[in-house]
């Protein structure tokens, strides 16, 4: 376990092609998540086989499924080891308080912290209304926390932008992941809701997670000391 707050995504195609960057990190240099480009890929021996190596798992799969679903698919997880993983809070408050029942059932004091994600941070608030939602992006982000906390889940996926505003209404210790992270200089790829690193831990986020600004960088270990150096 590393008191690192972050966390690098590890978006590849195979699991010979995330190794090989993982062979060049260090546990105590950051925590790893696995989404569901690479779970589908690799498997859930993957995601075991780096348990074994010691790092921090959190594992993206964002199940949004009927509650005895989730429940199950969630046992499964915290099965494998991992540190963390999220449902929707979209799937609404029987499904994730299904899923914490589940989880507690499967690992008692073990349990992987829990999560639900609140609104995408690639999307902005045009897509959000397109969706028919008609309050406001920041509104529903909080609305979405809210229930999450009610459920009794550990904390939610959010971005940096909505952190200060989630920290006040919720608490210190609601944790706060924020993906969409991008270094000053970096591309935003399909993120819209953007922050620094430093920014975004100035703002409240517990956990940064951050994906290509790393792994596409020309040396991601050189990304990743930069990143660290500068927060
Ligand atoms: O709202 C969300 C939820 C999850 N993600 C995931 O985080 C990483 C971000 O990767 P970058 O390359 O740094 O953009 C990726 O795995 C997403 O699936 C997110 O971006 N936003």
């Amino acid at each position: 376990m590393t008191d690192s707050k972050i966390i690098v995504a590890l978006d590849y195609a195979d699991a010979a092609s995330a190794q090989a960057l993982v062979a060049r990190l260090d546990p105590t240099l950051c925590k790893l998540k696995v989404g569901k480009e690479l779970f589908t890929a690799a498997g859930p021996a993957f995601v075991e086989s780096l348990v074994k190596q010691q790092y921090d798992v959190f594992l993206d799969l964002k199940f949004h499924d009927i509650p005895n679903t989730v429940a199950k698919a969630c046992q499964a997880a915290a099965n494998l080891g991992v540190w963390m993983l999220n449902v929707h809070a979209s799937g609404g408050l029987p499904m994730m308080q299904a899923a914490r029942e589940g989880l507690d059932k499967a690992h008692g004091t073990h349990a992987p912290l829990l999560i639900a994600v609140t609104v995408l941070t690639s999307m902005d608030e045009a897509t959000l209304h397109t969706l028919g939602v008609q309050r406001s992006l920041v509104d529903h982000v909080l609305a979405l926390a809210t229930l999450t906390q009610q459920a009794g889940l550990h904390g939610v996926v959010c971005s940096a932008r909505e952190a200060a505003m989630l920290k006040q209404a919720l608490g210190a210790n609601f944790c706060l992941v924020t993906p969409g992270i991008r270094p000053p200089d970096a591309t935003l790829d399909d993120q819209t809701r953007i922050v620094t690193p430093k920014e975004a831990l100035a703002l409240g986020s517990h956990y940064l997670v951050i994906g290509r600004p790393i792994t596409q960088a020309t040396d991601p270990i050189v990304a990743l000391n930069t990143i660290i150096k500068n927060i």
